[in-house]
């Protein structure tokens, strides 16, 4: 058995610098977990200590464009462990978002492995990986992927709806996404009535809401201003606690790095020390 311990990490303050268009109040953060919790000290789980929910082993993905060939993943290895907050940084062009679709199962490597929870996603069918992202991932991409005309809570709902399940669920899991994420105070709004960050937190709220065991993001702070994308960390931090989630993200943003548990600095399709 692998044991595993987690770096200590700096949490983002909540509690400064408040703008008029969030309120910081509205951050239920202390109902499930106290602050001091977001750094240190949480009970491990079984799966915790038997290893990565997520390991890539030499993967290569080429894309074919005009007759030849384009190499885009150069040999990537990593592992993500059950409750980590992971990031991969790096210029545009380097392939972080062509990662983040592999590990994601939204697309396959040219050749290398990606093992998820046991699972070998480079070998599954289209079907079973579809299946997959449907029940164990879930998505947040720059732009928030919200219907303009339901509301925060509708637009929660569906996705519950999408992933088939049960309506009598719908209501008490809807309320509770929408508090963990510090919108308990404007579940009835639409996106439109929302600032860019509490867009993003209704995002959040939506892709963990059929409890994913991996969430991924891509670039998900990229639109925010710096108060509003830490706010959108502290909350990701949060959920890996209250919805054992584990976290994959990408980022240009060097102020957040802080946050993660690893980043991964990705030149020209391949990690670098
Ligand atoms: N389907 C595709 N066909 C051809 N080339 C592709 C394809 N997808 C990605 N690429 C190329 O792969 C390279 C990496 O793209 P990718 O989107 O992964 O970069 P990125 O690091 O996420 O960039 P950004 O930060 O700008 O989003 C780019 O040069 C891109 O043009």
């Amino acid at each position: 058995m692998m044991q595993w311990f987690r770096k200590p990490v700096k949490s983002v303050e909540l509690g400064e610098s408040v703008d008029s268009e969030v309120e910081l109040s509205d951050l239920d953060l202390d109902s499930e977990v106290e602050s001091s919790d977001l750094d240190i000290g949480r009970v491990t789980t079984e799966e915790e200590i038997s290893g990565p929910i997520l390991s890539v082993k030499e993967v290569h993905r080429s894309f074919p464009v005009g007759g030849g060939d384009i190499h885009v993943l150069k040999g990537i290895n990593m592992e993500v462990l059950p409750g980590q907050l992971v990031m991969l940084r790096g210029r545009s062009g380097s392939g972080k978002t062509t990662l983040l679709n592999m590990l994601g199962g939204l697309d396959q490597p040219t050749s290398g492995e990606i093992i998820f929870s046991g699972q070998p996603l480079h070998e599954l069918s289209d079907d079973k990986r579809t299946e997959l992202r449907r029940d164990q991932f879930g998505f947040i991409f720059q732009a928030y992927a919200l219907l303009p005309l339901l509301s925060a809570w509708e637009n929660v709902e569906l996705s519950l709806r999408m992933a088939g399940v049960p309506p009598q669920e719908w209501k008490k899991r809807v309320t509770h996404c929408l508090e963990i994420v510090g919108l308990g105070k404007r579940m009835f709004h639409r996106p439109n009535e929302l600032s860019g960050g509490e867009q993003q937190r209704v995002a959040i709220a939506k892709a963990i809401a059929h409890r994913p065991k991996l969430l991924l993001a891509d670039e998900p702070t990229a639109n925010l201003d710096s108060q509003m994308g830490a706010q959108v960390m502290a909350v990701f931090k949060n959920i890996i606690h209250t919805e054992q989630v584990t976290i994959c993200m990408t980022t240009h943003d060097p102020t957040i790095l802080e946050v993660a548990d690893h980043v991964y600095e990705m030149v020209d399709g391949k990690f670098v020390e």
